[in-house]
């Protein structure tokens, strides 16, 4: 039997595409640094901070599967995370439109049974995302909406930003933050069923 699933995030993105799965599942939010190493490759760390985020939340759980996600943008092979304040969210936009970028979510699922971590795996997806090129007024317009602040890379794709972003190659959820094919192959690969 699958033990009871715990996402380990504050995302309200990631809880909403869990819930539009009709998967039951609780909530935990993870307190972990999310600093990294920037010369690390965007996949490992992806998987590292998904994997930070699902540990911290599993060791305080007797038994659960726990889900932890993160996720970033590159640009160049610079790491974009979320911008500290509207300047930086002002900048991020401004390298970020007009050309190409990839998306990274890294996914863990750690297994817990009797307290103790049993099984662990780590993935991720990587889209493609170009933007539109965009006005100075076209990014104050944005970043006025307050929208950019809690995102990797300073856009959303699934609200306002969907007016910013021209195509995508790769996997839609995995820009939102949760990939959730990749999710699905992920539990299988575990001998679960993600959805019920
Ligand atoms: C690129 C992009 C990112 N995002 C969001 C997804 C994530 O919530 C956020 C990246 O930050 P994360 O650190 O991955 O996640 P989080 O801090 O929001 O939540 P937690 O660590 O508790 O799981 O950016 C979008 O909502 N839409 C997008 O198009």
């Amino acid at each position: 039997m699958r033990p009871k699933i715990v996402l380990a995030s504050g995302s309200p993105r990631r809880r909403e595409l869990l819930a539009g799965l009709g998967v039951p599942f609780e909530v935990k939010t993870s307190q972990v640094d999310e600093t990294f190493d920037p010369s690390s490759p965007p996949n490992a760390v992806a998987e590292e901070l998904a994997h930070r985020k699902a540990k911290d939340v599993a060791r305080q759980l007797d038994a659960a599967l726990v889900i932890g996600a993160d996720t970033i943008v590159v640009c160049d092979g610079e790491i974009l995370g979320k911008p500290r304040d509207e300047q930086e969210a002002v900048q991020m936009l401004s390298r970020l439109q007009g050309r190409a970028h990839q998306v990274y979510t890294g996914i863990a699922l750690v297994e817990v049974a009797d307290g103790h971590v049993v099984r662990e795996r780590v993935s991720h997806r990587m889209t493609h995302v170009w933007m539109r090129s965009l006005s100075d007024e076209k990014i104050s317009w944005y970043v006025d909406s307050k929208e950019p602040l809690d995102k990797a890379g300073a856009y959303g794709i699934q609200g306002l930003g969907a007016c910013l972003i021209d195509k995508i190659d790769g996997c839609y959820f995995n820009v939102v933050g949760l990939s959730l094919v990749e999710l699905d192959q992920m539990f299988q690969d575990m001998g679960y069923s993600l959805v019920p």
